[in-house]
């Protein structure tokens, strides 16, 4: 078993550049089936969900080839192949598959998909969109099929404003004949990024990144080149990192625009934040104030950095609340924390975290992808070694984190260590 391996207490100083967005790359990955021709996206991340999903696309026929950060994803001999287990299993943004197979062939079987454990995470929302277009839904033995004769243009109100429903409907409407309107949409960045590559492809969308998108279906869409947005979560991370242990550190490659709830909450908490047009440098700090925050949809505070926030926290005088409005069971590295010293709970969707504590270092498990990033950043500062188990929830989405961080002055290695199964519970 892969564990990572930290010596705590050393500090972070440098520039750290940070790599495309997962959450774009997952979708504009899918997208390139709806293409007659080759798609070259640059700049997406080196992570595992990136490199599962090329598999998924090579499973349905396509040539694809992922070097030095492009890859190029050639449609043309796609087939509608059913992919009811596998791949499909190991990660979220597998459902992408549904939006773009069915808008391409009008048919797909897809199973359910994997991803974080955050809580309940439906795709009732994505199903909704898909039958609203004309097809039909069924969910046999665990895998989704999805038919159409014809996608046709509707009107489809989103009852909650889903990332994942709002890209999927788009993906499936640009080749639905006639008007479709998402309302109540969301909002987030990568949402525009999707709209972009489509658009660049010669789809028709309007009010990508507003509550309200409209799309005119076309005929057929062509290739194109693409540069995927930078990730605004893992900018975050760092942020965050840099600011609990940095010595002076710049983070490169980010649009502060897409950062503000997190700029404005760590300035609550006493952080110094110098932003330029593409980076953002945090200085060395030595307090922390404590603070409320709530995770709510873009633009609100992502719900995705509260998990690193914490750790923060556990170093900020007084006592911080964390509520998640998105995911009421995000709370798995609470307990995790508690093992490394960390005075904190959780009371229904909040996590209250008594600061400041002294972290300890200690075996860890990363239950989920940014529980896994918060106890990366525990390990960096608690005294002693951290040992993290369970990384290839972190390898979904964080590109060369061990790199990056070991540039910036961190000790931490990958390392295999046996595991005695006869121990296991
Ligand atoms: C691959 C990807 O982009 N993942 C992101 C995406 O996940 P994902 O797209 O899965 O998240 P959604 O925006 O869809 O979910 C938001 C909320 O809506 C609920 N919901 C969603 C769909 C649905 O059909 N029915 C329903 O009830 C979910 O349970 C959740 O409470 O947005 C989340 C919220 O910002 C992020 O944490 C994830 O990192
Ligand atoms: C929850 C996340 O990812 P996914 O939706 O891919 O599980 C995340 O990126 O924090």
């Amino acid at each position: 078993m892969d564990v990572y391996k930290i010596k705590g207490g050393n500090r972070l100083q440098g520039k750290v550049t940070v790599s495309g967005a997962k959450n774009s790359a997952v979708a504009l990955i899918p997208a390139s089936i709806l293409a007659g021709s080759s798609v070259t996206i640059d700049g997406i991340p080196e992570i595992s969900d990136a490199w599962t999903l090329k598999a998924l696309l090579e499973e349905i026929g396509g040539e694809v080839s992922f070097e030095n950060g492009t890859m190029t994803i050639d449609p043309t001999k796609m087939v509608a192949m059913p992919l009811p287990n596998g791949n499909v299993k190991k990660l979220r943004a597998s459902y992408y598959m549904m939006g773009a197979m069915l808008g391409r062939f009008k048919k797909a079987v897809i199973g359910l998909p994997g991803g974080c454990f955050l809580g309940p995470r439906p795709i009732d929302q994505h199903i909704k969109g898909f039958e609203a277009l004309g097809a039909k839904v069924t969910n046999e033995h665990g895998a989704i099929y999805l038919r159409a004769d014809e996608l046709i243009g509707a009107k489809i109100y989103l009852d909650v404003a889903s990332v994942g429903a709002t890209i999927n409907i788009m993906l499936a409407a640009v080749r639905a004949k006639g008007k479709t309107i998402i309302e109540n949409a969301a909002k987030e960045p990568e949402i525009i990024d999707v709209a972009t590559l489509l658009t660049n492809m010669g789809a028709n969308i309007k009010g990508a990144g507003t509550s309200v998108i409209r799309i005119e279906g076309v005929e057929e869409l062509n290739g194109t080149n693409h540069t995927i947005i930078p990730d605004r979560i893992e900018a975050a991370t760092f942020m965050i990192m840099a600011a609990a242990m940095g010595d002076g550190v710049l983070i490169d490659n980010v649009i502060p625009l897409h950062l503000e709830a997190v700029t404005a909450k760590l300035r609550e908490m006493g952080v110094k934040i110098e932003e330029n047009e593409e980076s953002i440098y945090i200085p060395k700090h030595e307090k922390f104030r404590a603070v409320d925050v709530k995770t709510q949809v873009y633009p609100g505070f992502p719900t995705d950095v509260q998990q690193p926030l914490a750790v923060l926290m556990t170093l900020s005088e007084g006592t911080s609340k964390v509520t998640d409005t998105i995911y009421s069971a995000r709370f798995k590295h609470i307990d995790e924390l508690r093992r490394m010293n960390a005075k904190a709970r959780v009371e229904g969707s909040t996590a209250i975290i008594q600061g400041p504590s002294a972290l300890e270092g200690s075996a860890v498990t990363a239950t989920d992808l940014r529980a896994g990033a918060a106890l990366v950043l525990a390990g960096l500062i608690a005294k002693g070694e951290t040992e993290i188990h369970d990384i290839y929830h972190i390898e979904r989405g964080y590109s060369e984190l061990i790199q990056k961080l070991c540039a910036l002055g961190a000790d931490i290695r990958k390392e295999s260590i046996m595991v005695n199964t006869n121990n296991k519970a």
